[in-house]
């Protein structure tokens, strides 16, 4: 950690100083053989080849019957072809009706193309084996099991392969299916589904484990007594680290005692790949995260160093690796938006970096302020305020109307934003019209 190392407390660190400080100190997760579905949302770290074949063998995409091309050429429904059907063909079947000349067999969408047959056709082009014009569906085999055997009568030629999915025709065995690197979606969970992986090698999600301290703190559902109020920042963090790919645990509430809080946090490490606290991190003479983790944590631990940042909101803010296997620990402020905003731009990229995914940041588009009054922010801090971000419907650079003032306690506002302005250090005041830079929040950074 700190590259640049300084007396933390007397100096004021730049956002970009403490991010390059923060990502400088973590590295993307070993990788694990993981089963499927707990892969979901990884990044895979081997390159995957197909085993064999995708489909495996030629089979119909269609309800109807397999036929040989010479026996419909021609036919129409004035003078349709009369053919035996020789069998049923459902998806699974192993054992296949040989078919013939002058034979169809009925065959079902992903059934394979039985011996003898060259192409589907649908039962639509057929009388469906009743005699009475053309059919609309084949009836179910448990009521009408002599839909197999009898006559079927087609009223349309099919040229060869017509309606038959061939082998190989999605994906040819040695194929490469997925190149390491690739963040696994669901048709990319499909995918490896499909050619027969039950496990892959990925990058895991990192475990966050997040601590809220404040002995005003009480869990939601539980009445208030005088000088409480309900622990959102604990929701509000667990949230957003399990939205960033983590998978997030919200730890109870510490009250604010040092020994309480290095307890919990000493219980809380063997869980944890990165550490989360909001609050305490202050110059009150209650704010228990500093006066508990400024210090050695123990012999082998690391400390957690506390600067100020010139930002607004989420001025003060701690980071340093603890414990024996120097797990990332960010110690946020307690102002909910502060520490909201904290995550965002530190905690995020942290769990992002941490998964190997190609985007750790929110994106970045460019925004008109969408304001009756010109914005004040404060000199040589950048501010983060909260907006609503309206797209330019004709593709241009779009608007940003500010939702809620600039104070760190504005949490309904917050609920209302899907987007932080920042306005940057040098800028006091931003007219309106004018343009600015705009994180876009709930959007992966990958999708723009
Ligand atoms: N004399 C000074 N006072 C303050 C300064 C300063 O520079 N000098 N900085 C202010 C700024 S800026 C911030 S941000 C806060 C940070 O304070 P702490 O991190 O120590 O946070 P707390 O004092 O514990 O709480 C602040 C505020 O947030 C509420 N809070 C805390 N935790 C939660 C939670 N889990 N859920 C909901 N709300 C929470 C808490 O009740 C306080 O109202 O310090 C300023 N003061
Ligand atoms: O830095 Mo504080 O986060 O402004 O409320």
């Amino acid at each position: 950690m700190s590259a640049r190392r300084c007396d933390a407390l007397s100096s004021t660190w730049s956002v970009d100083e403490h991010l390059a400080d923060v990502l400088g100190a973590v590295r993307p997760l070993e990788p694990l053989e993981l089963s499927l579905l707990d892969a979901h949302g990884c990044v895979l770290v081997e390159d995957v080849t197909v085993p064999t074949a995708l489909p495996p063998f030629d089979n119909s995409s269609m309800d109807g019957y397999a036929v040989r091309t010479a026996d419909v050429a021609g036919a129409s429904e004035e003078f349709p072809a009369v053919l035996t059907v020789v069998g049923d063909v459902a998806a699974g079947s192993g054992e296949l009706p040989e078919v013939g000349p002058g034979q169809a067999a009925r065959i079902m969408t992903g059934a394979p193309l039985p011996p003898g047959a060259q192409a589907v056709v649908p039962v639509e082009w057929t009388d469906g084996g009743k005699g009475a014009g053309p059919a609309a569906a084949m009836a179910a085999a448990s009521t009408d099991p002599s839909g197999a055997a009898g006559e079927v009568r087609v009223h349309r030629a099919a040229a060869e392969g017509r309606h038959v999915r061939r082998a190989g025709s999605d994906a040819a065995a040695g194929e490469l299916a997925l190149a390491a690197g690739t963040v696994l979606g669901p048709p990319q969970i499909g995918l490896l589904a499909a050619i027969g992986r039950g496990s892959v090698r990925v990058r895991p999600r990192p475990r966050v484990v997040v601590l809220s301290t404040g002995s005003e703190l009480v869990p939601p559902g539980e009445k208030l007594g005088p000088g409480q109020i309900h622990d959102s920042n604990s929701f509000v963090l667990t949230a957003a680290a399990r939205d960033a790919g983590a998978l997030a645990y919200r730890a109870s509430a510490v009250a604010d005692d040092a020994d309480s809080l290095r307890d919990a946090v000493e219980e809380q490490l063997v869980r944890a790949d990165v550490l989360v606290t909001s609050g305490g991190v202050s110059v009150g003479a209650y704010d228990v995260v500093k006066e508990a983790l400024g210090e050695r944590l123990d012999a082998d631990g690391g400390a957690v160093e506390f600067r100020r940042l010139a930002m607004q909101p989420g001025k003060p803010q701690g980071f340093g690796l603890v414990g024996p296997d120097r797990v990332p620990l960010l110690a946020l402020p307690g102002n909910p938006v502060s520490s909201y905003v904290s995550f965002e731009l530190f905690v995020r990229p942290v769990i992002r970096t941490l998964m190997g995914l190609p985007s750790v940041h929110r994106p970045k588009v460019r925004a008109r302020l969408a304001a009756e009054a010109p914005l004040t922010s404060p000199d040589g801090k950048r501010q983060f305020l909260r907006g609503r971000y309206e797209p330019s419907e004709g593709g241009g650079t779009g608007g940003v109307r500010p939702v809620g003032g600039a104070g760190s306690h504005l949490v309904a506002a917050l609920a209302q934003a899907d987007a932080l302005i920042v306005v940057p250090e040098s800028v006091t005041e931003v007219a309106p019209g004018e343009e600015l830079e705009v994180l876009l929040l709930g959007v992966d950074g990958s999708a723009v």
